[in-house]
């Protein structure tokens, strides 16, 4: 815990129209109808999927089945919470207790034939074969006469607005949920490419978001380095399992690189030199159990501690992970990046937009333009994004 934690509240689902309540009481009932219409599930899925419905709104947080590979382990980390309403906990700890449910709900980590079946897999599949990424894809070939320094800053742009098309976000959002308005509200980036100075024998950790189209410009970023010598190796990390609908898990990071060496041009060159660079583990996939812990990042294990402590830099995509990263708490939003990050074992970079209610690190005068443009909205809306980074 950091000395002025005490100051921030815990963000939680209890205040009715807030976006943690807005989460809970509607984007999870209308994600489990999303899984239900898209499988053929059975009657016994369907009676667990009700009964999911049912406890996460009106009932009490329960354990685990004793039978569950991981009971004990959410045994601990929901001493505090079982017998609770879910919106009365912290909102990040229910969030992640959803996910884990509704793969219990469906049967994934059962042993039977519905074991590893991915519920998000067919949305996640879908993003990747559509029209804009097709386009995005085919764009690289544009990239490819520039200078280097600025087909890095271009691919950097990319893989941070890669992160608006979250699904979870879109189920709430409707449709593609964007507005055609879209700012940086901090940008790091000069700091971050120094950071990442070409030649030096470096590792980056990246710590993935979303599959499909945030995954896809991810990895082209990191072909980027690993070609252009700013990283000898690159550790990936994904989630060791499905999580927040459109989460990257290893079966996805494949998918992708997939879709990369079937496209054309740019796109399938980096696609095949990925694919290499797998094999010679300069590119390396790591699926680390805390990946979805209910956890911030300040009580990470001693093993994940050292992968980001022996990192030139660690490049965190996303809004749950900027939740994870700096603590999920009402901050100021003028509170320092640097500050919020102290206890990370390294240089740490977050790629963002802004889709929940935390944020750090802002100008006052940034924050006051923010708040007089848009009251509170630009904080959840998927509108703006930044880029921090903590040296
Ligand atoms: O991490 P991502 O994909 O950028 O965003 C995750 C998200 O859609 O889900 C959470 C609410 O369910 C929020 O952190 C955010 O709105």
């Amino acid at each position: 815990m950091q000395p002025d934690d005490a100051e921030a509240p815990v963000i939680r689902g209890d205040e009715r129209g807030s976006f943690a309540w807005s989460v809970l009481a509607e984007r999870h009932p209308a994600l489990i109808q999303k899984v239900r219409d898209a499988f053929p599930y059975g009657p016994e899925q369907h009676r667990a999927l009700d009964a999911l419905l049912e406890h996460a709104a009106h009932g009490v947080i329960e354990p685990l089945p004793p039978g569950a590979h991981d009971a004990s382990q959410w045994q601990v980390w929901g001493r505090d919470h079982f017998g609770k309403s879910w919106f009365d906990v912290p909102f990040l700890w229910a969030e992640s207790y959803f996910y884990r449910r509704l793969l219990e709900a469906v049967g994934y980590f059962r042993p039977g034939p519905w074991q590893g079946i991915d519920p998000f897999r067919p949305f996640k599949q879908a993003e990747l074969h559509t029209a804009e990424a097709d386009a995005e894809l085919a764009a690289l070939d544009r990239l490819a006469p520039l200078p280097a320094d600025d087909q890095a800053q271009a691919l950097l742009l990319s893989s941070l607005w890669g992160n608006r098309a979250d699904l979870g976000f879109r189920i709430s959002a409707g449709g593609e949920g964007v507005a055609g308005d879209s700012r940086i509200v901090a940008d790091d980036s000069a700091l971050l490419w120094s950071l990442l100075t070409a030649g030096a024998p470096a590792s980056v950790c990246l710590v993935a978001d979303n599959a499909g189209r945030e995954l896809l410009p991810d990895l082209v970023l990191i072909d980027h380095l690993l070609r252009n010598r700013h990283a000898e190796r690159v550790i990936l990390h994904v989630k060791p399992y499905p999580y927040y609908v459109s989460d990257a898990t290893t079966s996805d990071v494949i998918d992708c690189l997939r879709r990369l060496r079937a496209a054309h041009g740019a796109a399938s060159e980096a696609g095949e030199r990925l694919w290499a660079a797998m094999t010679t583990d300069r590119l390396i996939v790591r699926a680390h159990a805390f990946s979805c812990a209910p956890l911030p990042y300040a009580d990470m294990p001693d093993d994940l501690r050292a992968d980001f402590g022996g990192a030139a830099v660690t490049l965190f995509k996303g809004d749950l992970n900027y939740r994870r990263l700096v603590g999920d708490r009402l901050w100021q939003p003028t509170d320092s990046f640097a500050g919020r990050t102290a206890y990370f074992p390294g240089p740490v970079a977050a790629l963002r937009t802004l889709k929940s209610d935390v944020v750090v690190g802002l100008d006052a005068s940034t924050e006051a333009a923010l708040v007089a443009e848009y009251e509170q909205k630009w904080r959840t809306s998927g509108t703006h994004a930044l880029i921090q980074v903590r040296r």
